[in-house]
């Protein structure tokens, strides 16, 4: 129970799958109480993902009011709660009419891939005829993909009729997942604060890595006003007062991309940290101090975290995976091999291996390191003692696998290999999934002490910014070290598979683009 002096921190995380309020000790990494509501995603056309803002707007006032109601049968104050951060899936698009504060269109989520005409586009106007997806990457860190926002803009300007308008008369406000909730939770229309954070900003393709503000090169590049954007703050400063609901009047001092979130929660505060997060997708975070690094193969150049509007902005590789958790949603969803998440472990585990069976699961195309976006799923290796169970196991190892492709492009990066990778998300409940993991790559493999990493580190930086004295690198919990996880194989069976895994990316990349000469193709898809 609790007492009425106790102080909390609140976080909102509001992932891909779900939102969730979280409630923290103030100053630790004990959750008082959470409350997590599932957000619909809507598939409108073949590769198209879209949310309702809304939805995902009423759905936080939901979680919130959901926790804070548990806190008080806790014997909990609402009031006690010192102040809030956010957290939320980046890249992620909304766009709303600053007069009505009405979306003008739904959010395109950050896996949609229908911007891939919109990249040809864009790389057909790339001087020199270079058609060189890196052509930005000087700039902002960050390929030319359909992932970020800048092209998801670029889309929505293209072909939403009202959204050019607004555009055009100055009354569209643009914002990441993290904006569109500052916005509403502070007043909306009637005065609601336009701001982002570095680390979300820096996912758009549109903010300057060196410089951290918007970057008028690339606003021309993509052909976007400067007046649909919000301003940039640090992680961890005042950035409003909510205005609405149980918690009126309380502040929002922190906001955080979820993946950079994991890296704060994580405590992967020093130079040369890396931190793994499987959720819906899977996001490998390596934090490269003050130092950017431009990778030379095909990681991510993001910013990590900036803790104070004065503080040093730390950076980070990035490898990013689409595809982790969400594999076993359409093997529940789509293919029926699964009822339900719980059921996972236990069937993989009912085989000593996959039998030889590799899932590359490309249903978006690939992202690091390979940036394919005409790659597509392949299932190899088949035979008729395939079962279930073989490619429920295959699925666990495919996530394994991309793991592998990244830490490799990190090791080439950064020249010192891994000794050891942190991991959270919803996927590490799985403990035979850890194992393989920890085979599949050779490392040691240590699971984070709580499931909240992600809110954690948002309750971190919102906390820093109204108690100066909080140090990050304090110990935040009474629970003893982590126990960590060992590889059980050697490396001559670890290269054998992971060729293997090779010969099955061989085998997606490229798909949409490489299978019949045009005249054939025609005559096939009009078949
Ligand atoms: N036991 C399990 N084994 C493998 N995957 C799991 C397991 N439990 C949950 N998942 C996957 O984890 C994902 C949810 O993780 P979460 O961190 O909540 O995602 P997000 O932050 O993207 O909303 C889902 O895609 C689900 O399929
Ligand atoms: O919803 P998650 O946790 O898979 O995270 C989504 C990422 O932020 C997308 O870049």
């Amino acid at each position: 129970m609790e007492t009425q002096s106790d102080t909390f921190v609140g976080a909102i995380d509001e992932g891909t799958t779900s939102a969730r309020f979280i409630i923290f000790r103030a100053g630790t990494d004990d959750i008082v109480c959470y409350h997590q509501i599932e957000v619909p995603s809507i598939f409108q056309k073949e590769g198209w993902c879209e949310q309702d803002p809304m939805v995902i707007v009423n759905t936080v006032n939901e979680c919130i009011a959901g926790a804070c109601k548990k806190l008080t049968a806790l014997g909990g104050q609402i009031q006690n709660i010192i102040t809030i951060g956010i957290t939320n899936q980046r890249e992620s698009t909304v766009i709303w009419d600053r007069l009505t504060g009405q979306p003008l269109a739904n959010a395109i989520i950050w896996l949609d891939n229908r911007t891939t005409s919109t990249v040809e586009e864009l790389l057909e106007a790339i001087p020199n005829n270079a058609r060189n997806i890196n052509y930005l990457r000087p700039l902002c860190g960050l390929p030319l993909s359909p992932y970020f926002s800048g092209v998801k803009l670029r889309w929505l300007r293209d072909n939403v009729p009202s959204v050019k308008a607004a555009m055009d008369s100055g009354v569209a406000m643009f914002g990441t997942i993290d904006t569109w909730l500052m916005y509403n939770l502070t007043g909306g229309k009637n005065g609601g604060v336009h701001k982002t954070d570095v680390t979300n900003a820096s996912r758009t393709m549109l903010m300057n890595i060196e410089t951290l503000q918007w970057d008028p090169n690339l606003l021309k590049f993509f052909g976007l006003p400067k007046t649909i954007l919000p301003e940039i703050c640090s992680s961890a400063e005042f950035y409003g007062r909510i205005e609405q609901g149980v918690l009126k009047g309380t502040s929002v001092t922190s906001v955080l991309g979820d993946q950079q979130a994991a890296l704060v929660g994580q405590q992967c505060l020093s130079k040369g940290q890396a931190k793994a997060t499987y959720g819906t997708g899977c996001f490998l975070l390596y934090n490269t101090g003050a130092s950017i690094v431009h990778s030379q193969h095909g990681l991510l150049t993001t910013v990590g975290y900036q803790l104070g509007r004065k503080a040093t902005p730390y950076y980070a590789l990035e490898g990013s995976v689409s595809i982790a958790g969400a594999a076993f949603n359409w093997l529940r969803d789509n293919i029926g091999i699964i009822q339900n998440s719980g059921q996972i472990e236990a069937m993989a585990a009912t085989v000593d291996n996959s039998l030889d069976v590799y899932f590359v699961p490309a249903f978006n195309g690939l992202y690091a390191p390979y940036w394919n976006q005409d790659a597509r799923g392949v299932i190899c290796g088949l035979s008729e003692e395939t079962t279930s169970e073989h490619i429920v196991r295959a699925t666990l190892e495919a996530v394994c696998f991309q793991v592998r492709d990244i830490l490799d492009s990190m090791h080439k990066d950064c020249k010192i290999p891994l000794a050891r990778l942190m991991v959270d998300g919803g996927m590490t409940v799985n403990n035979l999934f850890l194992q393989l993991q920890s085979d599949l790559v050779g490392i040691h493999v240590l699971r984070a002490k709580i499931a909240e990493t992600t809110a954690l580190g948002a309750a971190m930086a919102a906390y820093k910014a109204v108690e100066n004295r909080y140090s990050m690198e304090a110990p935040l919990s009474k629970s003893g070290p982590r126990e960590p996880i060992k590889p059980t194989i050697g490396s001559t069976e670890r290269n054998l598979r992971y060729q293997k895994w090779k010969m099955a990316i061989d085998r997606s990349l490229n798909w949409e683009t490489s299978t019949l000469p045009q005249g054939e193709r025609e005559a096939f898809d009009g078949a």
